[in-house]
């Protein structure tokens, strides 16, 4: 077990954080010495052009991608000091992710989809809690059908139901509503927030709308590699 490094209010710290990807002989530097405190329960947009890192940086900060430099920090745990098991049992129940394309499991109903991995989880009452998370989602009269027979605003909630079941400390969501037509991803991103609201949970999420950003507590703008701007909303 690793203590706890950092003061129990800060949900990710990173320092100086790098990301070179790329074979040895050409090296692409992607991240470029990132500096970033999220608090706990803050909704941080981070904003910036295609090919700016956004999505480089959320796999780093939720541990899906070791940086290759500095330091990252998450609910206290240095990732940088785990080996894979550790940083897999880590980031277990304390991180939900919610992707542009929904990623449900196309064999099992929208209850097994949120179900399935609470159970592998080993909590007790998972397909109670699924359940209530899809009728916290609205999607109570959904609970039976593949994710083919819902909609794409409907997998989306079904997917957001399945991040935050284990009520993860953090949310990381990567254009959640970026295959959503404007009216659809209007209703999803209020579901987000509400179940983010309800929990605590801290949201990190990355998105090209800046009318999106602006609902978030905080916005930090992302330019080849950098933070290039930190702001409140
Ligand atoms: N495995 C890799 N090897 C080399 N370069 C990579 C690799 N993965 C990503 N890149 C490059 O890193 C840069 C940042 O990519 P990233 O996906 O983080 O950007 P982004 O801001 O999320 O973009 P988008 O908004 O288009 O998703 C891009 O120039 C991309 O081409």
């Amino acid at each position: 077990m690793h203590a706890p490094v950092d003061a129990p209010t800060i949900a990710i710290r990173a320092r100086n954080v790098t990301l070179s990807l790329g074979t040895r002989a050409t090296p692409v530097e992607i991240l470029k010495g990132i500096d970033l405190e999220i608090g706990r329960g803050e909704s941080l947009a981070i904003l910036g052009a295609s090919g700016s890192g956004k999505s480089s940086l959320m796999a780093v900060l939720s541990g899906l991608e070791r940086a290759s430099g500095g330091e990252v920090i998450v609910a206290g745990v240095d990732f940088g000091a785990l080996d894979e098991d550790a940083l897999a049992r880590a980031r277990r129940g304390r991180i939900g992710i919610v992707l542009q394309s929904f990623h449900l499991l196309p064999t099992m109903t929208a209850l097994e989809n949120v179900a399935v991995p609470l159970e592998l989880a080993d909590h007790e009452d998972a397909f109670a809690r699924a359940a209530e998370e899809l009728v916290a989602v609205g999607l109570g009269h959904r609970l039976d059908h593949y994710p083919a027979q819902l909609s794409g605003g409907e997998q989306q909630r079904v997917a957001i139901a399945r991040a935050v079941a284990p009520r993860p400390g953090i949310i990381f969501a990567d254009e959640p509503t970026g295959n959503l037509d404007a009216a659809t991803g209007a209703t999803v991103i209020d579901m987000l927030f509400a179940r983010q609201a309800a929990s605590g949970a801290t949201l990190v999420m990355i998105t090209h709308d800046p009318s999106l950003a602006e609902r978030c507590d905080r916005i930090v703008e992302m330019r080849d590699g950098r933070i290039v701007a930190d702001r409140r909303a």
